[in-house]
């Protein structure tokens, strides 16, 4: 059986913090109509990928706070676009900010899922490595307050069955940790879709600013490489709400190469055919895990 399929990066421009989640939906419908028009089986769309990116802002009346989050998925304004995908048999990606019910107590997370092409969801995942701080802190020139509006994420590295192989998911600075990939790695992951929104500007180290591309596409290529992986790497890029985001959205094949990049800073497609068998080339030569990693000596890693 061949396990060959062509996917799409569905990088999106700006959303406004007063763009309503229908005009985000339906940018996202038409990516994915022309990605199915260009054969996609698999459309993977940003982090955040229904709302502004709000962490940049401190917000402290909680019915503005969750009007950014979502209590159901799909919901009334997101189900055009998984009756669309459904339509045209055409998967998909997507991260969003979910506010959960457990145990009597109301959590929210920084989520992403995934849907088969007959519209089921098979993958949830919750970001795990929350980059920022709890707090205002008036020196900055934006906010990243992703650790006050979101708890870490409680459903592990997931790997899961779709589209013929195994499938894992992280978000945005997951990506930034070797442990993520090699986690999902050993799992047996033989693609791995994030989404991320990332500033330009970095107020802790501005001096790496110009690096901010270098650094994204550096992670993901070194994580689809060691681990015999393909990675599709989804931004929400250009000037949102006065803050700039790196674009750079990608496709990454297991030998570490980026095969199809966007070019600008708007809604736009990178398309490539995956491959999944592809992996072998990594996972049964250098990266055969079983015969050639010693965890023995990595034991330090796993020290809390
Ligand atoms: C800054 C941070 N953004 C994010 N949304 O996780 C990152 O790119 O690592």
């Amino acid at each position: 059986m061949t396990r060959k399929f062509i996917a799409a990066a569905a990088q999106l421009g700006p959303i406004a913090r007063d763009e309503p989640r229908a005009s985000a939906v339906a940018r996202m419908q038409k990516l994915l109509i022309d990605a199915h028009r260009r054969g996609a089986e698999l459309v993977v769309f940003p982090e955040l990928a229904l709302t502004t990116f709000f962490p940049r802002w401190l917000i402290e009346d909680e019915a503005e706070l969750d009007a950014f989050y979502e209590t159901e998925m799909p919901n009334a304004e997101v189900q055009p676009l998984f009756d669309t995908a459904r339509e045209l048999g055409v998967g998909f990606y997507l991260g969003y900010a979910e506010i959960a019910y457990e145990n009597g107590q109301k959590r929210r997370f920084n989520t992403s899922i995934t849907v088969e092409k007959t519209g089921q969801i098979i993958g949830k995942y919750r970001k795990i490595h929350l980059p920022g701080h709890p707090e205002y802190e008036d020196w900055r020139p934006f906010q990243h307050l992703e650790k006050r509006y979101f708890e870490h994420g409680n459903l592990g590295f997931g790997v899961f069955d779709g589209f013929g192989g195994k499938l894992g998911m992280c978000l945005c600075n997951d990506r930034r940790w070797p442990e993520t990939f090699r986690v999902l790695g050993l799992r047996g992951a033989e693609l791995v879709m994030l989404g991320y929104n990332t500033p330009v500007h970095y107020p802790l180290a501005p001096e790496h600013d110009h690096l901010q591309d270098f650094h994204n596409h550096l992670s993901m290529q070194a994580g689809a490489y060691a681990n015999g992986c393909w990675v599709i790497g989804t931004a929400k890029a250009g000037r949102e709400e006065g803050c700039d985001l790196i674009g750079g959205t990608c496709i990454i094949a297991p030998t570490g190469e980026i095969i199809a990049k966007t070019q600008g800073f708007g809604d736009e497609l990178a398309m490539a055919e995956i491959d999944l068998d592809r992996c072998r080339e990594l996972r049964e030569n250098v990266f055969n895990f079983a015969l050639h990693r010693e965890p023995d000596d990595y034991r330090d890693i796993c020290a809390g």
